[in-house]
C-alpha cells in the first residue's frame, strides 16, 4: 500500500464499563461489581489516555429501558456531564465527548454545561448532538416526536448553543483592579435569538472556550441526520460494516460538507470498530468465544426484539426471522434496514451473536497486525478518517485493543505516540480559524 500523505488517524473510544459486547460484564474477568464507581471509569479514561487516543466518548439516553432489558450500550450509567467533570481531574490531555439530547433539554442549559466543562478542562470537551429515540415517558410526552421534528428542533438548538458559546470574545476578561472592571462589557454580547423553538437573550456567564468552542460530534445517518451533521459536526460517528459502502458514504458526506462552504479535512468521519484481539489468532478467537458464551438467551432475544421492533419470543434459535415481521415505518433508524438485511441470511442465534458484538458496527477477530493493516487500508482508500473503538470487554478486551493494537498503528506511523497541541481541537486537527468563525457567523445574525 502506498502512503498518500502524513495524515494521522483520529481514534476515540466508546466508554461503557460493561464492555460494548452484550453481556460481556458476565465474563469472569470483568469489573462488573465496580460499574458506577469513579475507579473503573478513571482506569478506563487513563488507559485511553496512555494509548494517546483523541478522546473518550460517553453515550447517553434519557431512559432506563435498555438497562431493564439487560442491554447497556446506549445507556450510560455514567451520566456524561458529571462524569466528564470528574475525569477532568484524573486525565490531562485526552478529549472528552459527552452526549446530550436536543429533544430533551434547553440550549441555554446545555451551552452552559459544556462551556463550563470546556473552560475547566482547558479546552478538552466535545458535545455529541443527538435527537434521542426514547425518553418521552420522562418528559410528559405520549410519544416520541417524529424524526423530522426532532431534527428541525436540533438544528435551531445547535445554532443557539453556538451563538451562546460565541457571546464572549477571547479577550473579554481584562481583570482591571484599578478601574474595578473584571470584564469588558463591550466584548460580551446578547444573542437575542428568536426562533421557531427557542427565545434566548444570552449571553453566557462563562468565558469563551480555550478552543473557541467545544468539538461537535454527530451520528445521524438518515437524510435529516446527515443534513445536520454535515452542517455542524467536527466528528461524525457512523455504522459502516462494509468497505465499499463506507467509501461511498465518506465521499458523499465530504461533498455535502464542501457544498456548505466548510473544510472537508476538518470534518472527520469515524466508523465504529470492535477489534477482538490477542497476542495470537488463537487468543483472539478464544476471547470472542468466551464473550459469545456470556450471552444470555433472554437478553439476546430482548435485544433483537427492541432493535428490530418485532416479537421473536416464539422462534427457535435455529430459525430465521420471517421477513413479514419487519414492518417499515417513519420512525425507523438507518440501522434497522441493516438488521433486516442480516436477518435474511442468519438464524436467530447467529443474529443474536452478531448483533451482541457491536450492534452492526464492524467487528474484527484477529491479530493486532492484521487489524492495524486493515484499519489503515480503509483509511488510505477513503473509507474513513479514523475510528470510534468499541471495547469488547472491560478490562481485558479494552486492554488488548489499547496495548496490542494501537502500538501497531503507531509503529506504522499512522497514529501519534505523543500528544501535540494544547486543546482537543489542536490535537485532532480541528482548529477553527478566524475565517472559519467569520463564515459561520455570516450564516446567522448576532
Ligand atoms: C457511535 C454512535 C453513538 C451514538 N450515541 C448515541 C447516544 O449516546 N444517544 C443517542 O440517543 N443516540 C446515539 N446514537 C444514535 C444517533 O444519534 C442517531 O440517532 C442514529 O444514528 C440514527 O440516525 P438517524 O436519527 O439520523 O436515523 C449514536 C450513534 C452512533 C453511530
Amino acid at each position: 500500500m502506498v502512503r498518500q500523505s502524513n495524515r494521522q488517524l483520529a481514534l476515540t473510544m466508546f466508554m461503557v464499563g460493561f464492555g460494548y459486547h452484550n453481556d460481556a460484564w458476565r465474563h469472569p474477568r470483568s469489573r462488573s461489581g465496580e460499574i458506577g464507581t469513579l475507579e473503573l471509569i478513571r482506569d478506563m479514561s487513563q488507559a485511553a489516555e496512555a494509548a494517546r487516543l483523541d478522546a473518550i466518548f460517553f453515550a447517553d439516553s434519557f431512559s432506563a429501558a435498555g438497562l431493564r432489558r439487560g442491554g447497556f450500550r446506549g445507556v450510560s450509567v455514567y451520566e456524561p456531564i458529571s462524569t466528564i467533570g470528574a475525569m477532568i481531574g484524573h486525565t490531562e490531555k485526552i478529549g472528552m465527548i459527552g452526549t446530550h439530547s436536543t429533544t430533551w433539554g434547553e440550549p441555554y442549559a446545555v451551552a452552559r454545561q459544556f462551556a463550563g466543562l470546556d473552560v475547566l478542562s482547558g479546552g478538552r470537551v466535545g458535545w455529541n448532538v443527538v435527537t434521542s429515540i426514547n425518553g418521552n415517558e420522562n418528559f410528559g410526552r405520549e410519544q416520541m416526536p417524529l424524526p423530522e421534528l426532532r431534527y428541525a428542533r436540533a438544528t435551531e438548538f445547535v445554532e443557539v448553543v453556538k451563538k451562546l458559546w460565541d457571546s464572549w470574545d477571547a479577550d473579554a476578561i481584562i481583570d482591571d483592579k484599578q478601574r474595578a472592571l473584571w470584564i469588558d462589557n463591550d466584548r460580551i454580547r446578547d444573542i437575542n435569538h428568536v426562533g421557531e423553538y427557542f427565545r434566548v437573550q444570552g449571553p453566557l456567564a462563562i468565558p469563551r472556550s480555550p478552543q473557541e468552542r467545544p468539538v461537535l460530534v454527530q451520528a445521524g445517518q438518515s437524510p435529516a441526520g446527515i443534513e445536520l451533521g454535515s452542517s455542524i459536526a467536527d466528528l461524525v460517528y457512523t455504522v459502516q460494516p462494509d468497505k465499499a459502502k463506507a467509501i461511498e458514504f465518506y465521499a458523499d458526506y465530504k461533498q455535502k460538507v464542501k457544498a456548505k462552504g466548510r473544510d472537508p479535512e476538518k470534518v472527520k468521519i469515524l466508523p465504529g470498530i470492535m477489534p477482538i484481539t490477542g497476542r495470537t489468532q488463537a487468543e483472539a478467537d478464544e476471547l470472542a468465544d468466551e464473550l459469545a458464551n456470556c450471552i444470555d438467551e433472554n437478553n439476546g432475544r430482548a435485544m433483537i426484539q427492541s432493535l428490530i421492533d418485532a416479537d421473536v419470543s416464539d422462534l427457535d434459535l435455529n430459525d430465521k426471522i420471517p421477513p413479514d415481521r419487519f414492518v417499515d415505518g417513519p420512525q425507523r433508524m438507518e440501522r434497522w434496514y441493516l438488521f433486516r438485511e442480516l436477518a435474511e441470511r442468519m438464524s436467530l442465534w447467529e443474529l443474536i451473536v452478531h448483533i451482541s458484538r457491536a450492534v452492526g458496527h464492524r467487528v474484527m477477530i484477529s491479530t493486532p497486525d492484521k487489524i492495524a493493516e486493515s484499519m489503515i487500508e480503509w483509511f488510505e482508500d477513503g473509507a474513513c478518517d479514523g475510528y470510534n473503538f468499541n471495547p469488547p470487554s472491560v478490562p481485558e478486551g479494552m486492554d488488548n485493543m489499547l496495548r496490542l493494537l494501537v502500538p501497531e498503528l503507531q509503529e506504522r506511523g499512522y497514529f501519534r505516540d505523543e500528544y501535540v497541541g494544547d486543546t482537543f481541537r489542536e490535537r485532532s486537527g480541528l482548529t477553527l480559524t478566524e475565517q472559519d468563525l467569520k463564515n459561520e457567523r455570516a450564516t446567522y445574525v448576532m
